[in-house]
């Protein structure tokens, strides 16, 4: 059975919101009608309706589907759900009616829309390390906003302590599925909570419940993350979309999935190897995100035969690790990677900047997979993240004490002060004050930053790090700190509160990062005024441009510095600019300042653009039938 979607403006009345609970919705329009409405309140559902006509006797030919009776008369039109066809039950309309505002609703109905499904390990406010939960966190918002049905599926993660508050307005589906794997069955629950408009979908099993953060503990990484873990999020990923009656009714087999690095990345090997050779999910298509080409998830071979897919599957995760790399003389570098799998398997492939997407095509950026990501360059696309401009604005930031826009900077002179206050330094508003936020760990630059704190330190500066990770660089941190009381404070702690602090109260933001996908600090700090003076590199280079004094008609123009190469003396020498430029010249400062904060920053064109890649997608047939 096909469908046609028609797309134009509907007014509700009151009239046609006569929907009875648990009745499968019929309804008397015209045939070959589709509508939808949207509920002004973000918390409820926004319903994207199409009527399908239905009759006894169907046409193959027919242009417009709907079933006839002997009279070739129209006999009903009933709903069904956006996933394109399949087939659903009595649709119980419960919850349909409490949606419709009071007054009348005009519906613009975007011309196409996509039933999506991120898969991924980290989605914020539930779960947050680093930039993927934001990422996460609010792209799938503006999408569901555009008119799309999004699901983001990630694991339930209960640490035992009050960070589970943020699962506090989840409910329990009462839905288990059974996933095949680990030589055995698995069986998972889901929970839900529909939030802006998105259904967030939380797998539970016990694996995900434990101290520590998504991935590891106080003694490392969890042992069991690539082996079960994450190929349990992925499977129960996959059957989400069949299984779960979000609303009423389920995604169904025509959906997008979107799975991020390579803990979604079993996804579309097992859309692959699994379901469309047994005829399931055939219309649908899947991307891999890559957020951070670094980690691929990679495990001895043996393992391969945990992951629940057929053994003739084994190539597309076959990973040998160069001689130079094996531990031994009778390692034979035999791996699985499941990274390598996504990008053989995927329909298509995105990286969050375009430099990236051309960096992991090189050797140096590549991490042993730019051979096989420049075969498949001609699917593969850049698109810088945006970010969420109501979290991250500094007009209304929850976590500050003063707010200001770039009409009135007034207020973060007094974020300035709070900060120095807060972390027990001098409050001084004439010493330039430079930040740094992220993990504390080689692709961040840390090693520069630490053979740079001495001569920068010497000047009269203060300088706030936040961050975690490896522990050499706490116990520096802390080090430095003992030495420089007046002049360096370093935080080490994953404390979002702060973040949003030290990115409103610094002037300058460091990120001498070694290679950056994209990189979102640089985008917060210049939202909040906070010059940024970053290595160019990858998503840096695109989004910061360096300041010029001289430009055409005496104008200046940039957003920071971008330095390069990525050494000591560059980053010194940028910092020095920068600090001269915020002591000398005001003028330039503030210009600087505000330029970074009218930059359009939003999802809003992202999101554009990722429907792009979505139309692509699905112009062609899947890439491996
Ligand atoms: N100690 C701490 N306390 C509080 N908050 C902290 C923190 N340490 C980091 N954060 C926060 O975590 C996020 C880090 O995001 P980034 O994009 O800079 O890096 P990350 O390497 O995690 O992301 C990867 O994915 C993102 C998303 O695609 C890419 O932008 C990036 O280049 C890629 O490396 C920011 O929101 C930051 O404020």
């Amino acid at each position: 059975m096909k469908s046609i979607l028609l797309s134009f403006p509907v007014f509700i009345s009151k009239s046609t919101r006569n929907i009875t609970d648990n009745a499968p919705l019929i309804l008397g329009f015209n045939r070959n009608s589709r509508f939808s409405y949207r509920s002004k309140n973000e918390n409820t559902r926004s319903r994207m309706i199409r009527l399908r006509v239905i009759s006894n006797n169907s046409k193959e030919d027919d242009f417009f589907d709907y079933e006839n009776d002997e009279s070739d008369s129209v006999a009903e039109f009933q709903l069904v759900p956006q996933s394109g066809d399949i087939e659903v039950g009595n649709f119980h309309a419960d919850k349909l009616e409490e949606k419709v505002d009071d007054e009348i609703t005009q519906v613009n109905l975007k011309e196409v829309t996509y039933n999506i499904v991120f898969v991924t390990s980290e989605a914020s406010p539930y779960s947050k390390t680093g930039g993927l939960g934001d990422v996460c966190g609010s792209l799938p918002i503006v999408l569901a906003a555009r008119g799309h049905r999004v699901m983001v599926v990630s694991p339930r993660y209960l640490y035992g302590g009050p960070c589970d508050e943020k699962f506090a307005g989840t409910t329990n589906l009462d839905c288990t599925t059974k996933v095949k794997c680990f030589g055995g069955v698995q069986e998972v629950g889901f929970f839900h909570e529909y939030r802006k408009g998105v259904d967030w979908v939380f797998v539970d099993h016990p694996s995900y419940h434990r101290p520590g953060n998504p991935y590891g503990d106080i003694y490392g990484a969890f042992g069991d993350n690539q082996q079960f873990r994450f190929t349990l999020l992925c499977h129960a990923a996959c059957e989400a979309p069949l299984v779960l009656p979000l609303g009423g009714f389920t995604y169904g087999q025509k959906c997008l999935f979107l799975a991020n690095d390579w803990h979604g990345g079993l996804v579309p090997v097992l859309l692959t190897a699994k379901y469309r050779p047994n005829g399931i999910y055939k219309d649908a298509r899947s991307i891999i995100v890559i957020h951070n080409l670094a980690h691929q998830g990679v495990e001895p071979a043996s393992t391969y035969s945990n992951l629940g897919l057929p053994w003739e599957w084994y190539g597309t995760l076959e990973w040998i690790f160069p001689t130079w790399a094996r531990t031994h003389p009778l390692d034979t570098g035999e791996a699985v990677n499941i990274l390598k799998g996504a990008i053989v398997t995927a329909d298509r492939i995105l990286t969050v900047s375009q430099g990236y997407s051309w960096e992991i095509t090189t050797p140096e950026g590549g991490y042993g997979l730019n051979e096989l990501l420049s075969s498949r360059k001609f699917v593969m696309n850049g698109i810088t993240n945006g970010i969420d401009v109501t979290e991250w604005d500094p007009s209304s930031d929850e976590h500050l004490s003063s707010h200001y826009t770039a009409d009135d900077l007034s207020g973060k002179i007094e974020c300035k002060i709070a900060l120095q206050k807060e972390l027990g330094l001098p409050p001084r508003l004439d010493c330039p004050l430079i930040g740094f936020i992220g993990r504390l760990d080689y692709q961040k630059g840390i090693d520069i930053i630490l053979s740079a704190a001495p001569a920068l330190l010497q000047d009269d500066v203060q300088f706030v790090m936040l961050g975690t990770g490896e522990k050499q660089y706490e116990e520096w941190m802390r080090a430095t700190e003992a030495a420089f009381q007046n002049k360096f404070r370093g935080w080490v702690g994953f404390n979002v509160p702060i973040s949003h602090q030290i990115t409103a109260g610094c002037d300058i933001l460091l990120m001498p990062s070694r290679y950056e996908p994209c990189g979102l600090n640089q985008l917060y700090a210049m939202r909040y005024g906070t010059v940024p003076v970053v290595h160019g590199t990858g998503g840096l280079r695109e989004t910061v441009k360096t300041f010029n004094p001289y430009s055409e008609e005496g104008k200046s123009e940039g957003t920071g510095w971008a330095f390069s190469p990525l050494t000591r003396e560059c980053m010194l020498d940028a910092l020095r600019m920068a600090i001269k430029t915020y002591r000398e010249h005001k003028t330039s400062w503030e210009g600087l300042m505000k330029r970074g904060m009218e930059r359009d920053c939003s999802w809003d064109n992202v999101a554009a653009q990722y429907e792009q890649v979505f139309k692509w997608v699905f112009m062609d047939p899947p890439y491996i039938t």
